[in-house]
């Protein structure tokens, strides 16, 4: 019976990457998806934006929306500061399975909530299922005619904070272009882009690094 691409990725990271070691388990997938089978991981171009961003916020509370086979959850969790805390939402059960053998190969799962469902149901519950006040980093790469809706919702909940940073990922491609529109014209953001590749390619995508001014 057919493996799924979660599964093989998985099992590259099993074979490849030191239980422990998150920069390991992000090299491996990094590997297998750029000489084996490509897959929509945040990669690792975009990666080293996700990381400096991710280094200068030095969040407490983190939200990613989108965890997939989970590179960018390890990716960010191996990052913070020893008591901070990150959620992850992931819609599909079967990327979820996987996911969670990831992170726990990284040796992150301490630091690590993977929910599953759907981000519109489940980001008004987050304050008081997780003890949550508001998030100080929020990662956006679900479903991209989702990312406006899920941030309108995020305000509503009173789950952003003067100076939270959204950052997003495919704004380009395959692109966001009302949540683009949205967050560059709302007097509520600050953006900036980064111009860089989509995931082991030379098409061009970008993150968009937004500032809530309150
Ligand atoms: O669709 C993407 N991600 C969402 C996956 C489903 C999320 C489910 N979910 C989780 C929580 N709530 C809902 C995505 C796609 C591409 C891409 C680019 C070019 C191409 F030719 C094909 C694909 C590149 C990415 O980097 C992406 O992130
Ligand atoms: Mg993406």
């Amino acid at each position: 019976t057919q493996t799924t691409r979660p599964q093989r990725i998985l099992a590259a990271v099993q074979k490849n990457a030191t239980r422990g070691d998150p920069r390991s388990v992000v090299k491996a997938i990094d590997q297998f998806c750029r000489h084996k089978e490509w897959a929509m991981n945040v990669g690792d171009e975009k990666g080293c934006i996700l990381d400096s961003v991710v280094t200068e916020v030095n969040p407490a509370t983190v939200l990613e929306l989108g965890t997939y086979c989970g590179y960018s959850t390890v990716r960010i969790a191996s990052l913070l500061p020893s008591h901070a805390k990150l959620i992850t939402l992931e819609f599909d059960p079967g990327n979820a399975a996987i996911a969670r053998q990831v992170i726990a190969w990284a040796g992150l799962a301490d630091k690590i909530q993977l929910v599953e469902g759907a981000s519109g149901d489940w980001i008004p519950k987050l304050k008081e299922k997780f003890g949550i006040e508001t998030f100080d980093l929020v990662f956006l790469d679900h479903w991209k005619d989702r990312y406006l809706p899920d941030t309108k919702l995020m305000e509503e909940c009173g789950l952003l904070r003067k100076g939270s940073i959204l950052l997003a990922d495919n704004v380009i491609c395959p692109g966001t272009p009302d949540y683009l529109e949205y967050i560059r014209n709302s007097p509520r953001y600050k953006s900036q882009y980064f111009k860089s590749h989509l995931e082991y390619t030379k098409a061009e995508d970008g993150l968009e690094k937004s500032v809530f001014l309150g």
